[in-house]
């Protein structure tokens, strides 16, 4: 069994699949403890021999993470690299060693599933939009607050916007309509700043491509803007699809 880990800044994803990459398990956790205690718990059912990682933590974060995975389950960790080209995708970043690996996990993923010009988006702590041109140029892309960070930055730089953590998707219902109370006026606003923002690159996307091309979403909150992308391909696993590329593990 192979295990694959994504290290968001926010969550870990993690999953356990076979040799015919059928997922077996799979989570998302908050803390290395917690990933621990859900391999511990995976590994009474399934034999753990392998492990890929990609992450954007810092390197000491992702290092003690790989030491941990080494102590506790004896595995050596494949960990995804930068690089400046990979499967048919030439890194278009001034200093390809800058871009996240989660965007170039990502972006591998989507050349690889589209085989031409693409958008792709990924909504997480941060938001992201990646293209890359039918003939494999990665042209760079955007970083935005997702939205943890817009509704944190809201909390904590002024003075009345408090509310409960309650599920933000009980404000969506009519999510177009004004909010008439802080919570939801808060959360239809950022949703409605995401939608905005994805709805620009979709206009980029058109300006390079016309009708030609396709757009990726993925990410904790893919759900907050899907209704304003057309013809959106949803694949909550794009990062994990470009690791398995990266990080090829034979049998
Ligand atoms: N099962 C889940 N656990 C935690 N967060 C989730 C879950 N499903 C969706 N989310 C949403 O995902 C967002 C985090 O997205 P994610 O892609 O995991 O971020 P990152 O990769 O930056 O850690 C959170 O804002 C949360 O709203
Ligand atoms: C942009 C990101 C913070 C997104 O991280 P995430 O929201 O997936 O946790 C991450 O891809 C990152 O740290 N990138 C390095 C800077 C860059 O891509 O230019
Ligand atoms: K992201």
């Amino acid at each position: 069994m192979i295990i694959e880990l994504d290290c968001g800044n926010s969550f870990i994803k993690w999953r356990i699949i076979d040799a015919a990459s059928q997922v077996l398990l799979s989570g998302v956790v908050g803390s290395t403890e917690e990933l621990v205690r859900a391999l511990e718990g995976a590994r009474v059912s399934h034999e753990l021999y392998h492990c890929r990682m990609v992450s954007v933590r810092s390197d000491e974060e992702t290092a003690c993470l790989e030491q941990c995975l080494a102590q506790k389950f004896g595995l050596r960790v494949l960990t995804a690299r930068p690089a400046s080209c990979l499967a048919g995708v030439r890194n278009g970043y001034v200093n390809y060693e800058s871009l996240g690996l989660d965007r170039w996990m990502a972006v591998i993923a989507a050349y690889h599933l589209s085989a031409g010009a693409c958008l792709v988006l990924d909504l997480g702590t941060a938001v992201t939009a990646d293209f890359v041109a039918a003939n494999g140029d990665h042209k760079g892309g955007f970083i935005c607050p997702g939205l943890p960070l817009l509704r944190s930055q809201l909390r904590t730089h002024t003075r009345r916007i408090h509310y409960d953590a309650v599920a933000s998707n009980q404000f969506m219902a009519e999510p177009l309509a004004p909010g008439r109370s802080t919570a939801e006026a808060v959360e239809r606003g950022c949703a409605l700043m995401l939608k905005g923002f994805v709805r620009s690159q979709v206009e980029l996307a058109m300006a390079y491509w016309g009708d030609d091309y396709e757009v990726f979403l993925t990410g904790g909150d893919a759900s907050v803007v899907a209704d304003v992308l057309p013809r959106v391909r949803v694949v909550p696993d794009l990062i994990f699809i470009g690791l398995a590329i990266a990080c090829p593990i034979s049998s």
